[in-house]
């Protein structure tokens, strides 16, 4: 039977990447991607400013939507202090399975919990099933038309305290216009646009940066 595109992105990493290194796993992922088969992973460029934002922020407390094979849950899991809860949310068993090994290779499997399901119907859930109060950090970087909806409903549940940080990947490709167009004109939020390009591409991309105020 044929492999899936994860799958092939998995056999990479344990043919190219040393076991508990994760920036070798991350590298296999981008070299795979950039040589062999494109991806839609957050990708070298845009992940450097995923890491600079990490860096700065320094979350205790981080939500990732949309874990796919787990490259950039890799590079945030990499950065955080030994104390940090980090939970990744993904729809998608297959990915999901996937997203597992490439932890494991990593070697970063207690420092991030990968969570199965539906993020409108986990994200309710979160504070009573993970003892979290609120999200220092949330890396968007799922269904770009659940970009919007999922924001206001981590709003409802009290998941943002003022100074969160929400970080979206693909505001221009796929793009998500209704969830930019809140976060830039709300006064809730103060927002910022990191240009960059689609993942191993040269089409126009970037990463949209927005502090939760209040
Ligand atoms: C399945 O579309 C793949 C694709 C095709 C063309 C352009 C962009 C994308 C793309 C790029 C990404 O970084 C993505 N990140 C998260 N969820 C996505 O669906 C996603 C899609
Ligand atoms: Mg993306």
């Amino acid at each position: 039977t044929q492999s899936t595109r994860p799958q092939r992105i998995l056999s990479a990493v344990q043919k190219n990447a040393t076991r508990g290194d994760p920036r070798s796993v991350i590298r296999a992922i981008d070299q795979f991607c950039s040589q062999k088969e494109w991806a839609m992973n957050v990708g070298n460029e845009k992940g450097c400013i995923l890491d600079s934002v990490v860096s700065e922020v320094n979350p205790a407390t981080v939500l990732e939507l949309g874990t796919y094979c787990g490259y950039s849950t890799v590079r945030i899991a990499s950065l955080l202090p030994p104390y940090a809860k980090f939970i990744t949310l993904e729809f998608n068993p297959d990915f999901a399975a996937v997203a597992r090994q490439v932890i494991a290779w990593a070697g970063l499997e207690d420092k991030v919990q990968l969570v199965e399901g539906a993020s409108s119907d986990w994200i309710p859930k979160i504070k009573e099933q993970f003892g979290i109060k609120t999200f220092d950090l949330v890396f968007l970087d799922h269904w770009k038309e659940h970009y919007l909806s999922d924001t206001k409903l981590m709003e409802e549940c009290g998941l943002l305290r003022k100074g969160s940080v929400l970080l979206a990947d693909n505001v221009i490709c796929p793009g998500a216009p209704d969830y930019v167009e809140y976060v830039r004109s709300s006064p809730r939020y103060k927002s910022h646009y990191f240009r960059s390009h689609l993942e191993y591409t040269k089409a126009e991309d970037g990463l949209e940066k927005s502090v939760f105020l209040e």
